[in-house]
């Protein structure tokens, strides 16, 4: 077995993953509440993966209530060391029909009523989003898609909408004058809370529709993006085993795996103890009852 845990979140239309030998499922409780679903692990080409549907089984969690902390929470508990995400955007760019994979490299947080953070009072921690993927992981993730035969592009803007409604004309057009690439409602905050839980992060998006501000285009409706998901899903699951294909057998340490150690301000002598309770689940290294401080 290669030794990587590779979580993958998976978006609206990928709902379970299939081909995974020692199929598992998981249920695990979280200290942040109720996680979208279940766990599914198994292996596939010698990496263990653990896949969770983020907006749960039948699509019952809308964006602005999907429990990200408890979903970033489990899959590191269950001993994920990386996070691939695969989410349904939509293009902010002529040159990124429906049909491509952008492997995103940069976020703007445009949701407002979603807890961001797993620290807070009593213990409080402030990491570096300025690269808020992992850049072997992405680059790795495109390799992968390209392989499974997608058009795939490196590198993009996705701005993250509360919705669940989608944009306005002026919207739309505002994140396209802010070099925006793709638009979602999902990314964030699990971008930010896998870089709190030591994760290092790629997201793989697929695009679904041109949003609303093209001319001659009619504006983003639902049954047109789960008709391009469905049709694009396959791709999306060739492209995980494509991944764990192409992964080595070690994996090399990366700095996010210990971005904690850079980012607690709080003196250890007053830590909160329930929250550094609760934090053992994202960092057992410095938040585990034989390892505090
Ligand atoms: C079903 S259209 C809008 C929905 O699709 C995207 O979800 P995900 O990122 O989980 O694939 C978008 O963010 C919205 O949640
Ligand atoms: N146009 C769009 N806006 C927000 N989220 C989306 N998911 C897929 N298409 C989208």
């Amino acid at each position: 077995m290669k030794d990587w845990v590779i979580g993958v979140m998976g978006g609206s239309g990928l709902y379970d993953l299939d081909g995974l030998s020692d199929r598992e499922t998981l249920r695990l409780e979280s200290p942040w509440g109720a996680p979208s679903d279940d766990l599914v692990t198994g292996t596939l080409e010698g990496v263990r993966l653990v896949f969770l549907p983020r907006h749960g089984q039948g699509h019952r969690i809308p964006p602005s209530a999907i429990n990200a902390r408890a979903n970033i929470d489990v899959l590191k508990r269950a001993g994920c060391t990386d996070l691939v995400s695969v989410s349904a955007v939509g293009s902010l760019r002529e040159d990124l029909p429906p049909g491509t994979f952008v492997v995103v490299d940069q976020f703007i947080d445009r949701t407002v009523a979603r807890p961001a953070s797993f620290f807070g009072p009593g213990l409080v921690a402030h990491v570096s989003m300025a690269d808020p993927v992992c850049p072997s992981l992405s680059s790795a993730a495109a390799t992968a898609a390209r392989a499974a035969g997608a058009v795939t592009v490196e590198g993009g803007v996705y701005v993250a909408i509360e919705g669940p409604q989608f944009s306005t004309r002026a919207e739309s057009e505002l994140y396209r004058a802010w070099g925006c690439s793709v638009i979602g409602m999902t990314a964030m905050p699990e971008a930010r809370l896998a870089r709190e839980a030591e994760l290092p992060y790629a997201s793989v998006c697929m695009v679904t529709d041109y949003d609303c501000w093209r001319a001659d285009t009619a504006h983003v409706e639902v049954a047109g993006v789960l008709a391009t998901m469905k049709a694009n899903a396959e791709t999306a699951r060739r492209m995980l085993t494509e991944l764990a294909r192409g992964l080595p057998q070690a994996r090399p340490a990366s700095p996010i795996d210990t971005g904690l150690d850079q980012a607690i301000v709080t003196d250890p002598s007053t830590w909160d103890p329930v929250l550094a309770g609760k934090l053992a689940g994202i960092c057992p290294r410095r938040f585990s009852p034989g390892a505090l401080g």
